[in-house]
């Protein structure tokens, strides 16, 4: 008597516990949005552009979305009001990551920065970047070598555009996704040129040295070993991380697709074999010059190692956090900001009129030059208006349920800020798919995190804190591209024929690599050499 009455107990709580949590379901009252097909949600309904296919349901069903990947809530919001509710007010609630199974390895499960939920782990690593790493000082005293960077791009540029004869070598014409633009045929060579490629090494060059305190290309692009297992890290990296299956959004599937464990063991292991010797390289070095730190990232977190109690593991983790989120979104502004100068002549010569004036004809541009060349400054912040390199951000998750727009937002849903659908919004931008840099002498518009229409880095606890870097690179980069060349579309193309899709993916690379002649505009040649620094 006693077991089936004992059973018959369990089945009642166990029903009553269902139906509970169905009502508390049911009750919920979730965004609107396309509605979600059994087991797989909405994975079928979502356009490879992400951004574009969220904006197009923000005008159907709203400016807060419910987007159902699998079993995971994505909530999309599309406005700068809700940009602000959920990067300023519910900030703390909304502070998480979300690690899919490749980001869990990468990060050794959130031990760095980037996929760090948060609490008292990200608290410490964020101050190490606030109070060491991204400090002003710190970004005027690599300041050399930005410029160095920028100025072997110009001269890479020049001698391409001057001399159709100049081999192209293979490694050059590595860029940084990771895929080989199959460059320029040699008919056309020093005609039409890859801006990617130039821009690509720009921003490889510069934080490799800034993290790693190495330079891995010699004067001719070419890549020495290390460089060369650095490259095959990151390759086999994307590799991995795009194996992820249709399981990733189902869970109870993942038995079936199971992880290639034995993959990501052997990634994780080159790529911390690399990190170490490097920072024993770094380690020796700095005993040989009586404990002299330098200013690289990696000489900074290995003095700071033991204040901050940061373990071998965030510090990997942290600086290869810097490759990832550093390189592609810099290469990708400058290429849009450049098509964009391509497609309105007018703006490209406004600019060039400003660099003249400002800095004349018989030097080169600085970054000391910035505070006098306002235009430029617009130019760069229009550029990133239009094309936010990470246009819904990286996602946050909610650590708590939470309300939004008077929505419920269950605990452990992931939250992203269409950043891109909002900096074209017609509510709060005059004719807003217009490139006009103009707009910012109107109005000073912030674009670090103060003003919720702007907000190409994010705003709030994870706000970018690349921020003020990632600007100087940018217009660095427009700037000596200006006042060094004048540049058009190739030969037969109009400028209104430049394909300006994007393509899929977290980061927003355009679709098709722009190609440009450039034209050199300064007479003296000596303008044209790369000014190499030492550091
Ligand atoms: C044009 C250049 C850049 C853009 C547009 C950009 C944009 C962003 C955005 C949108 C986020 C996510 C913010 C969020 O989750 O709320 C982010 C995070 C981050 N960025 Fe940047 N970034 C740029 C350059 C850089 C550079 C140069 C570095 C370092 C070398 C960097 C390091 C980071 C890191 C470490 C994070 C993670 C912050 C966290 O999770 O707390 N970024 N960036």
């Amino acid at each position: 008597m006693e077991v089936p009455s004992l059973r018959a107990a369990a089945t009642a709580a166990c029903v009553l516990l269902a139906a509970f949590l169905l009502y508390c379901r049911l009750r919920r009252r979730l965004p609107p949005g396309p509605r979600p097909w059994p087991v797989v949600g909405n994975l079928y309904d979502v356009k490879p552009v992400r951004f574009r296919c969220y904006a197009e349901w923000a005008q159907r069903y709203g400016p807060v979305v419910s987007v159902w990947l699998g079993s995971t809530l994505n909530v999309v919001v599309s406005t700068a009001e809700l940009a602000r509710e959920v990067l300023k007010e519910k900030d703390q609630q909304l502070a998480n990551r979300h690690r899919n199974r490749a980001s869990a390895k990468f990060s050794r499960d959130g031990q760095d920065l980037i996929w760090a939920d948060y609490g008292p782990h990200y608290v410490k690593v964020r101050k190490v970047c606030n109070l060491e790493l991204f400090t002003p000082r710190r970004l005027e005293a690599l300041r050399p070598i930005r410029e160095d960077e920028v100025t072997a791009m110009v001269e890479s540029i020049y001698r391409d555009c001057v001399n159709p004869e100049r081999v192209v070598h293979e490694q050059l014409r590595w860029v940084f996704d990771g895929s080989v633009v199959h460059g320029v045929p040699a008919e056309n060579r020093g005609k039409s040129l890859t801006v990617r490629s130039y821009v690509g090494a720009v921003a490889f060059n510069n934080i490799t040295r800034l993290a790693f305190g190495k330079r891995f290309m010699d004067a001719d692009g070419v890549i020495d070993a290390q460089g060369m297992e650095f490259k095959g890290i990151t390759t086999t990296g994307m590799k991995l991380g795009a194996s992820l299956s249709i399981a990733e959004n189902i869970a109870w599937l993942r038995w079936l697709c199971p992880l290639e464990e034995e993959a990501f063991a052997q990634h994780g292991a080159r790529r911390d074999r690399l990190t170490k010797a490097i920072m024993e390289e770094h380690t020796r070095l700095r005993q040989q010059s009586g404990g002299k730190a330098k200013q690289h990232f990696v000489d900074a977190l290995l003095t700071l190692q033991k204040q901050y109690d940061l373990s071998d593991d965030t510090i990997i983790g942290l600086l290869w956090d810097m490759i990832t989120a550093g390189m592609d979104t810099t290469a990708i502004s400058v290429e849009w900001g450049m098509a964009e100068l391509i497609k309105n002549p007018g703006v490209q010569a406004k600019a060039q009129e400003e660099l003249d004036r400002v800095v004349g004809r018989d030097r080169v541009m600085t970054e000391a030059d910035f505070p006098n060349l306002p235009y430029l400054q617009w130019v760069a912040k229009e550029a990133m208006r239009l094309h936010p390199p990470t246009p819904l951000m990286l996602p946050h998750r909610a650590n708590a349920d939470v309300k939004l727009a008077g929505y419920d937002v269950p605990k452990g849903s992931n939250v992203l800020v269409n950043v891109w659908a909002i900096a074209r919004d017609p509510a709060v931008w005059k004719n807003p798919l217009e490139f006009r840099p103009e707009r910012f002498a109107d109005e000073d518009v912030d674009m670090k995190g103060h003003d919720f229409r702007l907000l190409p880095f994010g705003a709030g606890r994870r706000v970018c804190p690349g921020a003020q870097l990632g600007i100087n690179m940018v217009q660095s980069m427009l700037g000596h591209l200006l006042h060094q060349f004048r540049w058009e579309p190739p030969q037969g193309m109009r400028p209104e024929d430049i394909d300006m899709s994007e393509n899929p993916g977290l980061v927003t690379y355009m679709h098709t690599p722009l190609q440009a002649v450039a034209t050199p505009r300064l007479e003296a040649n000596h303008l044209y050499k790369r000014v190499p620094f030492e550091m």
